[in-house]
């Protein structure tokens, strides 16, 4: 008999996954730092890699599993068989097409709900009860294409939407006011990017709107130029790609919080993309991120926030957009 018979004596046989497996599409700078935020921050103690190219993808694998020790024991595991993402409970979805010389969004978004015809069918085939989270660009339509090509009811399909959006700006407000970011409380919702919707009505401080302090916090005649912080989110991708060549670090962490408040059914509210028609006047079938509660189930409720009416028009402009964008979409 095997050394192994000789140490272990088998009671019962070892389950394949725990209840928390996690798997990770696309093993870019975007889904590797997903991985290692949710292994680092002991979301998950069962995380699969999966990609197309094979080599990356062990070395990406290895990499990771020298670390066990210093990850809880986690279980890491890697393939370009999707069969290795059975029965997860979550799969984020980082893959995409890079944007090449003169394309359009467009064309990238065409290209993107081909490379994800070859992905969504697959990982729901394998784990037909799992959420999908789709962090991939144009996040707001592929996470509509997702949804589309899964099957799965709408509160199991999420986009990262304006989550990482909302992180920078509460993380450059309190820059301004020098207060904590997590004390710092300011939702942008909508489109991911540049389209974005600072809801400033509701930004607070233990409570204390600013609106209220000064009407004009947010507006163009403010003096103080609070408006500029939301520029500097819309802008700040830009500036990251142009400085470091791509965005992981924010968007890593950022997922690892959507993953954590879904995997232990938090019912914390994050802005995420959700199917928003019957919201603030939309009616077409698009995503975009509004204030949601993630659970197990995925999104439970959405908060209705109470608009300016400027606000409420932007929405439904960016909810036009996406509709003619998906329309032209060859499924
Ligand atoms: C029909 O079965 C099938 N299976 C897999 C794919 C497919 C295609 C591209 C993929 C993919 N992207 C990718 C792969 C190769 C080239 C490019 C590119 O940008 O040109 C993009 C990724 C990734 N990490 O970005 C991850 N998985 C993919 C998977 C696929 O695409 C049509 N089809």
């Amino acid at each position: 008999s095997s050394l192994k018979d000789k140490l272990l004596s088998v009671v019962t046989e070892p389950v394949p996954n725990g209840k928390n497996k996690v798997t990770v599409v696309g093993v870019g700078q975007v889904g590797m730092a997903c991985a290692f935020s949710i292994l680092t921050n002991h979301v998950s103690s069962d995380v699969v890699l999966i990609d197309v190219m094979a080599d990356k993808l062990k070395g990406e694998m290895m990499d990771l599993q020298h670390g066990s020790a210093f990850l809880k024991n986690a279980h890491i595991n890697s393939s370009t068989d999707y069969a290795a993402s059975a029965n997860s409970s979550l799969c984020i979805v980082t893959a995409g097409a890079r944007q090449r010389e003169g394309e359009t969004r467009l064309d990238l978004v065409q290209r993107n709900t081909d490379i994800f015809k070859g992905i969504i069918p697959k990982l729901v085939k394998y784990s037909p009860n799992t959420i999908l989270l789709i962090v991939s660009n144009p996040v707001d339509i592929l996470t509509y294409v997702a949804w589309k090509l899964s099957g799965l009811p709408k509160n199991r399909v999420i986009g990262s939407g304006t989550n990482l959006d909302s992180a920078r700006f509460r993380f450059l407000l309190s820059q301004k006011l020098t207060v904590a970011p997590t004390s710092c409380h300011g939702w942008i919702i909508g489109e991911h990017g540049d389209t974005s919707v600072p809801v400033w009505s509701g930004v607070n401080v233990a409570g204390v709107r600013l609106r209220d302090l000064d009407p004009n916090v947010g507006t163009k005649n403010d003096k103080e130029n609070y408006s500029e912080i939301h520029k500097q989110v819309v802008d700040s991708a830009y500036e990251v790609i142009k400085l470091k060549g791509y965005t992981s670090w924010a968007i890593g962490l950022s997922v690892s919080h959507l993953a954590c408040a879904i995997l232990r059914n938090s019912h914390q509210v994050h802005a995420v993309s959700t199917m928003v028609s019957g919201f603030h006047g939309i009616s077409e079938e698009v995503f975009l991120s509004l204030p949601c509660t993630l659970g197990e189930n995925g999104v439970t409720y959405v908060v209705q926030q109470k608009l300016t009416d400027e606000e409420r028009n932007m929405l439904k402009k960016s909810a036009l957009t996406m509709h003619e964008v998906q329309t032209g979409l060859k499924f």
